[in-house]
This record gives C-alpha cells, sequence and structure tokens, in this order.
C-alpha cells in the first residue's frame, strides 16, 4: 500500500518482513496463542541504552516496577549520572554497565530501548563527531545485538528529524527541511540514518522495530545546566535574586553577558531571539508511558510522541515567570544557527494506534520541574 506523504510523493509503508531466520529465540516469534501467554507470564530482560539520562532513568523506574523485569542498563555517562538510578543500584533485577554504545555489546535480552545520545544542543554540538558516530555506529551495534539474539529494539528520533518545518503541525509522512551540513547536523541527520538503518534491518533482516519521534520533553532529573531551554528558565528563575533591582524593568532586551556584567543580580531568563519560535513540551511521565506503549503494541511507526500543546519561547518565559518568581527579568540574546522556527507534533497516530495523548498540561508539569530543581539547588520556596 502507498500513502500520500505531505512532500507530494508516494511513501510506501512498511510490508511484512521476510521470514525472520535469525528470530528463533525471541520471545515475540512464538505463536500468536503463546504470545498474549508469554507476555504475561515470561520474564522480560530489557536493555536501556542511555538509561542514566534524564528519559532513561524514568523509563528505567517504570519498567523496575513491573518484578517480571529485569533491566540493563548501558551507558557511557557523558551527559547521564549514576545518581539517576541510586535507588537501583543493586537491586536483583538491575544491572549498570559503563558502556560506549559506539562500541559492541554482547548480552542477551528480549527488549532493547535504545536511547544513548546526547539530547541537549550545547552537549551534542560539544563533539560532533562523536554524537553522529553514536547515532550511526552505535545504533549499527544495538541492531546488530538485536538480530543476534532476536530482541525487538525500540528508536528514540526526535521531531529534529523534520529540521526547520514547512508543514505545521508535523505528521510522521512529513519528509522535513533539514540542513544537511550545520551544526545541527551531527544529531538531525545522525538520527535520520538511525531510523534508515532501523528500517534497512526490519525489511532485510526481519527485525521487529519501533521509531519514536520526540518532541521537547521535560521533568525532574535533567540536568540542571542542561542548555535546553525548560531546564535554563527554572534554574534560571530560581537563582534570580533582585540585588540590583534598577538592573533590569520587567521584560527588558540587554546584553546576553548581562548576567556575568551584574553576577549579584543572578540570572534572568534568556530568551534566545526572536523568541517568537515555538516548541510543545511534554511532560516526561507521558513520554515513558507512550514509549511502553509503543514498545509493546503492534506498528513498527515512526510516530510522534509528544504533547501537542505550542508555545512561543516569550510565551514559557512568561509563564516561568509567573509560576515562579514575578520579579525575574526576561532578556533577550543571540540565537544559535539553524533553530527551527516552530514545532507541534500532530498526534493522530499515537491516539489512534496507541491510544496515547499525554495528560499532564505545562502548568502543571513546570511545578513538578521546579520542585525537584528547588531540591537540588538547595534553594526553598519563598
Ligand atoms: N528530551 C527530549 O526532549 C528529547 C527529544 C527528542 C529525542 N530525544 C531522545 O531521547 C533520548 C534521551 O534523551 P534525554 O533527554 O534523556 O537525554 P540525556 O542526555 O539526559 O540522556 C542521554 C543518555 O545517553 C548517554 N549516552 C550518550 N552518548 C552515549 C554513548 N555513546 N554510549 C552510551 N551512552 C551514551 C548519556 O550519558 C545519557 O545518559 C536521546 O536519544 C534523545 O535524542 C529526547
Ligand atoms: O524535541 C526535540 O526533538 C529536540 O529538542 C531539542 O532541541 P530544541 O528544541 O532546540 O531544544 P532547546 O535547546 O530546549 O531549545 C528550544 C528553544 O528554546 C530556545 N532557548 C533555549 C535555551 C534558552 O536559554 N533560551 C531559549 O530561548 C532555543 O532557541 C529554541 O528555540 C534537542 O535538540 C533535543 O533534546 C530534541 O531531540
Amino acid at each position: 500500500m502507498a500513502n500520500e506523504s505531505s512532500n507530494g510523493k508516494h511513501q510506501s509503508s512498511s510490508k511484512p518482513p521476510p521470514t525472520p531466520s535469525p528470530l528463533r529465540n525471541s520471545k515475540f516469534f512464538q505463536t500468536s496463542e503463546r504470545i498474549s501467554h508469554c507476555r504475561l507470564q515470561s520474564n522480560m530482560r530489557i536493555l536501556v541504552t542511555g538509561g542514566a539520562g534524564f528519559i532513561g532513568s524514568h523509563l528505567v523506574d517504570r519498567l523496575m516496577g513491573n518484578d517480571k523485569n529485569e533491566v540493563i542498563v548501558a551507558d557511557n555517562y557523558f551527559t547521564g549520572s549514576k545518581d539517576n538510578l541510586r535507588k537501583w543500584i543493586g537491586h536483583p533485577r538491575f544491572e549498570l554497565i559503563r558502556h560506549d554504545v559506539t562500541e559492541p555489546l554482547l548480552v542477551e535480552v528480549d527488549q532493547i530501548y535504545h536511547l544513548a545520545c546526547p539530547a541537549s544542543p550545547i552537549f551534542y554540538k560539544y563533539n560532533p563527531v562523536k554524537t553522529i558516530k553514536t547515532n550511526v555506529i552505535g545504533t549499527l551495534n544495538m541492531l546488530g545485538l538485536a538480530k543476534r539474539v532476536g530482541a525487538r529494539i525500540l528508536l528514540t528520533s526526535t521531531s529534529e528529524v523534520y529540521g526547520d518545518p514547512l508543514v505545521h503541525p508535523q505528521d510522521e509522512s512529513y519528509w522535513g527541511n533539514v540542513n544537511p551540513i550545520g551544526v545541527r547536523s551531527c544529531y538531525d541527520e545522525g538520527k535520520r540514518v538511525a531510523e534508515t538503518l532501523m528500517f534497512d534491518y526490519h525489511r532485510q533482516h526481519g527485525i521487529e522495530i519501533r521509531i519514536a519521534r520526540i518532541f521537547n520533553t521535560y521533568g525532574p532529573r535533567m540536568n540542571i545546566d542542561d542548555g535546553r531551554v525548560v531546564s535554563n528558565f527554572i534554574a534560571q528563575a530560581l537563582r534570580y535574586y533582585p540585588l540590583l533591582p534598577s538592573a533590569f524593568n520587567g521584560t527588558a532586551i540587554v546584553d546576553a553577558s548581562a548576567s556575568a556584567l551584574h553576577p549579584c543580580s543572578g540570572e534572568p531568563l534568556t530568551v534566545q531571539a526572536p523568541g517568537t519560535q515555538t516548541r510543545s513540551f511534554c511532560y516526561v511521565s507521558d513520554m515513558v508511558d507512550g514509549l511502553i506503549r509503543l514498545m509493546e503494541g503492534e506498528h513498527t511507526g515512526p510516530i510522534n510522541i509528544g504533547n501537542p500543546g505550542e508555545f512561543t519561547m516569550q510565551e514559557l518565559a512568561e509563564t516561568v515567570k509567573e509560576l515562579i518568581d514575578h520579579e525575574v527579568t526576561i532578556v533577550s540574546v543571540e540565537n544559535t544557527p539553524d533553530d527551527p522556527r516552530q514545532r507541534k507534533p500532530d498526534i493522530t497516530k499515537a491516539k489512534e494506534l496507541l491510544g496515547w495523548e499525554p495528560k499532564i498540561k505545562l502548568r502543571d508539569g513546570l511545578p513538578l520541574m521546579e520542585e525537584d530543581f528547588r531540591q537540588r539547588l538547595g534553594i526553598p520556596k519563598k
């Protein structure tokens, strides 16, 4: 069957894969009567790459909540931390391996959630060659593992595959508008190649794949100095203490180095120009729910998982200011190249195929994150 894509071209939907010869041991390739039985009864050994990171550690919490699951995390701790998993260290159903996915990994597992990849622009741009190796070689290695042991593998792709989208909101048939040679390309194009590899292994080797296109996700445990917008604004609002109130006046347009010039004035919220660019923010518990539904369901994807509530960065700053500290100032600072101007997921597919939609609104999620940041920064509520 062919679908009409929003690029005006025909896009073939996935055909049934060829005979799954390498999958002889897989719990997913037993007779249909036994499949439901196995899923209900069998223990699952699940690998989470990047499980020490923000989304990964929340996913691990949810998976560990099922006592039929054994969870193995492989992480090189580039942007993740053992601290995110400390409650599971020493648990008999949990194992943590320091491992870089650009190297092969030999474990026996039934499912692979493949998250390993720096996600914040400041981190993925820090060593772009390593980012692209992680996306390409790392995904190849995990697909090789899935093929050898007959595991089902889920890739956490990204809304960045749509680049600076010319179609709004974005549905999965849109092929995107991505700069192949820009400073974001190591991530955007890296994820696009990772998706290609997933489908080639599926078509060529019969691997059971799932692809989630994740839209901006936020919540507790994000790195405080992660660089992404929600964590930046919350940390800035909490660190703000107006010793020099005359330096700023409400929404001021000042130089990016303002907080360095006035260190005693704390940190204003830094809206990168123009501030009219939009994002749609999904709370992490909704995201984890969507990822598990995708893994457990029957559809390969790609499926958008995100919250369609769309905000400009200026609106986000105003909301954080209103919720955390009315006195905080908002400044406009220079942006980075190729910043997408608009982004909002069309989640029709997730609703219809997974029965999933987000539950937590931005205004309800931000205070949960604020509480976590207050604890970690040691800043009590006024
Ligand atoms: N958070 C979002 O808004 C968002 C949006 C779209 C896609 N995603 C994807 O979801 C996944 C998780 O994102 P996150 O926000 O939790 O980011 P994160 O940076 O908190 O987590 C990434 C984890 O991967 C690990 N890692 C990085 N390179 C590795 C390597 N070579 N080998 C082993 N481990 C490695 C890091 O140490 C970290 O623990 C990523 O694949 C990201 O691309 C996230
Ligand atoms: O959801 C996604 O698919 C992707 O979102 C992010 O990319 P981006 O949306 O650029 O994330 P942020 O760095 O949080 O930036 C969002 C917007 O906020 C702005 N911003 C960022 C930081 C800041 O202090 N102020 C600010 O206004 C940026 O200019 C941008 O327009 C990351 O690349 C990935 O985590 C993820 O794959």
